[in-house]
């Protein structure tokens, strides 16, 4: 479909760090017709408000950004939660969508999805060909049946119903508590935090988890929003599509460079008693190119950002239990 700047577009888990992105891109692009309902006005795991809300609403195009999302400890610590409501979150919007005739629907999962062990970087053509990392293999399954069950839509109906795949992200409007958030925003309020509280003229040491020898690759939310925008307005023609800058990091470089943007000077512990996760996780963004699109803002310049919102609206996060 050709989307006009009045289609109805219901973007799912728009309060949330990527929905918020894809929102303010959409507006300023000039979409005009943007539906959003807090997880408090429509839970999204309950099948039966989900229908009255597609009824009513009458969506042309779906993007699902809604999900149960958390860094590495929250998705080992609460396995049900983040296999079971992302699986009903998204086969609600998704059966929904379909049932109501919705033209175009965009999920978004997870770079997860791809074996542990895969070789790098990783291509589409990956997906179920070896077993997961463990401590997300919850989250990842429910992703990964989101996908196929977008795929078999795709297959059978002849829908445009695809997949992105986004890497680790970060920007504003992430999740800054340190039990339940990525790597990236929790190493800026750390770090930021222990710049803070100096002990005798000396800066405080800040704990990080695992090794530190993991390899990440990270993307600004920003240009993941540009990249939703371009999946929206451009017939790709395929199921699923890595979305990432096609380059990574170790850990402890990424400690580095935000020891540097923050300005932190004391020492770093690594905490080898919490999980590293799986080795590395470098997508092959070589079908997006193609198609078109490229990430634009680099790693170093996005935490800048994302550390000018942080200093902005800390505040917000002082009632956060640590
Ligand atoms: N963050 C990352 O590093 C990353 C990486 C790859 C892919 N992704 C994908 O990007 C998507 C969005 O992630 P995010 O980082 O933006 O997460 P987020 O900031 O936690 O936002 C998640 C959103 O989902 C909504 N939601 C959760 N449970 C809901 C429910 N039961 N009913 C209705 N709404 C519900 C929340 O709504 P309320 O705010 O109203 O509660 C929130 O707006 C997810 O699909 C995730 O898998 C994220
Ligand atoms: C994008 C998401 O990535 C998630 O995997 P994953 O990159 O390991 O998740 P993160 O939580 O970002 O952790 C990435 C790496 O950073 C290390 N790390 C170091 N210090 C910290 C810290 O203070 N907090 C956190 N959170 N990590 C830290 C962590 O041990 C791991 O090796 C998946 O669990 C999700 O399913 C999802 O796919």
């Amino acid at each position: 479909m050709n989307p006009k700047l009045n289609t109805r577009i219901y973007i799912a888990g728009h309060r949330g760090m990527v929905g918020s992105a894809i929102w303010r891109a959409l507006e300023a692009k000039g979409y005009s017709n943007l539906i959003g309902t807090s997880s408090s006005e429509l839970d999204l795991r309950n099948q039966a408000a989900v229908h009255d809300f597609f009824t009513n609403e009458k969506p042309e195009v779906v993007i699902d950004a809604a999900a149960r999302v958390g860094g590495i400890l929250a998705n080992a610590s609460f396995p049900y939660q983040f296999l079971m409501e992302n699986m009903q979150i998204q086969n609600n919007l998704i059966d929904e969508a379909l049932k109501l005739d919705v033209q175009k629907f965009i999920f978004l999962g997870s770079s997860c999805i791809y074996p542990k062990l895969a070789p790098q970087p990783l291509k589409e053509d990956y997906l179920l060909t070896g077993p997961l990392e463990p401590t997300n293999e919850w989250y990842a399954v429910a992703k990964i049946t989101g996908v196929k069950t977008c795929e078999a839509i795709r297959k059978q109906f002849g829908k445009d119903f695809s997949s992105l795949m986004p890497t680790n992200l970060y920007g504003p409007f992430d999740n800054f508590d340190l039990n339940t958030s990525h790597v990236l925003p929790a190493m800026i309020r750390k770090l930021h935090e222990a710049k803070q509280s100096t002990v005798d003229g000396q800066q405080s040491t800040v704990t990080l988890w695992g090794t530190g020898s993991p390899m990440r690759e990270f993307l600004f939310v920003e240009d993941l929003a540009e990249a939703v925008i371009f999946a929206l307005e451009n017939n790709l023609g395929d199921n699923l599509y890595n979305v990432g800058t096609g380059e990574d990091l170790s850990i402890k470089d990424l400690a580095l460079l935000i020891q540097k943007i923050v300005g932190h000077t004391g020492e770093i512990i690594w905490d080898s008693s919490k999980p590293d996760g799986t080795p590395r996780k470098l997508m092959d963004v070589s079908k997006m190119t193609q198609a078109g699109w490229k990430a634009k803002t680099g790693l170093e310049e996005g935490i800048r950002k994302t550390y000018a919102w942080f200093l902005k609206n800390q505040e917000n996060f002082k009632e956060v239990k640590i």
